[in-house]
């Protein structure tokens, strides 16, 4: 069994709406209610960036900053691990665009060094439309999805298309064979590592699917790659798959020169998603079937980051009881206490988490403060 971890106290300084708060945790789920605009999302947000990335609204880290405020902006969280807590902090100064890490009071050696004490996982109303939407978003999500698994994905991923824009800037300069040899090898590295982790981390997701599939609470996904190479199989192995990748770009050179881009890589790939029940396309269910989806992809998502690294990540669920009749919410409720992790949920109206009783801490957000129920 994984040993469960929980926040114990958050702080936030110069954070969006808050301009300074704190809150002391149990070990219970976390419900966040009040007005629309008070500060709910930006709360998740803050824990979501206790995770690489730039957090669950993709922002810079200039627009977190708390407007008008000199104070440097900040994020500090302590987790109890149960081999005894760590403070993890983050923050930046005002108009910086970049952000520091501190574990313990020390200056981390990178962002991904915080994925050794925690995970997050989130779902929020942007990615209502990640089934119908385009493939960039799906392609995002599975590699926040790969990420939580394994924290260097995300460098790899920058890594492969640093590469691939220096190669389309070769190709634009007509340059030398010799030179952009040598980047299409780098490239096909780079490229071999991104798509061999992505279609790793899916086998094991469908795997985990696949024995659970007779709860029907959520429905389950199937999902899959497109083909990376439009006539052949692909190859397994890391070294077979960057020799066809090098293959593939020299013969296409021409092609990719007139086009201003690379036309074939992990980077053109979509995540197919169909219903694993029915087989039907996952973009044909209703808004409150591809919700429901979403949901049990998330849920399935968190068991495998709890199998497979071993640390029970933290679900950041953004208005989703609002979208679910009872039966469904109380299934959630019961799934995420299944899960035996740390959930923060948010919603306007109370009633929505009254099946929660006495399983979660109660917190009303009102104009950037948070005020703890009795
Ligand atoms: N950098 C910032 N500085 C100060 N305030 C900000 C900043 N960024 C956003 N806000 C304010 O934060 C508020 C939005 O907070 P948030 O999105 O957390 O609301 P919410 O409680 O989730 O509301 P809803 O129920 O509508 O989703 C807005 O009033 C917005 O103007």
């Amino acid at each position: 069994m994984t040993p469960s971890r929980h926040i114990s106290r958050l702080r936030l300084t110069a954070f969006r709406n808050y301009v300074s708060a704190a809150l002391d945790l149990d070990q219970r789920h976390l419900v966040l209610t009040g007005p629309n605009g008070a500060g709910k999302t930006n709360l998740l947000e803050a824990i979501s960036l206790l995770a690489p990335g730039r957090g669950l609204r993709r922002a810079s880290f200039e627009t977190v900053q708390a407007q008008g405020s000199d104070v440097s902006w900040a994020v500090a969280a302590t987790i109890e691990t149960g081999d005894g807590p760590v403070d993890i902090g983050t923050g930046g100064a005002p108009g910086d665009g970049a952000r520091r890490v501190r574990i313990n009071g020390a200056n981390a050696r990178s962002v991904e060094a915080m994925s050794e004490y925690l995970r997050v996982l989130w779902l929020t109303p942007s990615m209502d439309g990640l089934f119908a939407g385009p493939a960039s978003e799906r392609r995002r999500f599975l590699d926040r999805l790969v990420t939580t698994l394994i924290p260097s994905h995300s460098a790899a991923v920058a890594d492969y298309e640093k590469a691939m824009r220096a190669r389309n800037k070769l190709l634009e300069e007509g340059g030398d064979s010799r030179w952009l040899d040598a980047t299409e090898t780098q490239l096909a590295e780079y490229a071999a590592a991104v798509h061999l982790s992505r279609t790793d981390s899916l086998s094991h997701l469908q795997a985990l699917i696949a024995q659970s599939l007779e709860d029907t609470s959520f429905p389950a996904a199937h999902l899959s790659l497109t083909p990376l190479f439009e006539d052949r199989p692909e190859p397994l192995a890391s070294t077979a798959l960057e020799a066809e990748l090098k293959a593939l770009w020299a013969a296409s050179r021409g092609l990719d020169r007139a086009a201003g881009r690379t036309i074939y890589g992990p980077h053109r790939v979509d995540l197919d998603v169909t219903y694993a029940q029915k087989g039907v396309p996952a973009a044909l269910g209703s808004t409150g079937e591809q919700k429901a989806l979403l949901i049990g992809l998330v849920l399935a998502h968190a068991r495998l980051v709890r199998q497979r690294a071993g640390i029970a990540p933290f679900l950041l669920l953004d208005e989703v009881a609002a979208h679910l009749d009872p039966d469904r919410r109380r299934a959630l409720f019961s799934a995420l206490d299944a899960l035996g992790t740390q959930c923060f949920l948010t919603g306007t109206d109370p009633m929505l988490f009254a099946a929660l009783e006495g399983r979660a801490q109660r917190v009303t957000v009102r104009d950037g403060r948070l005020l703890p129920e009795p």
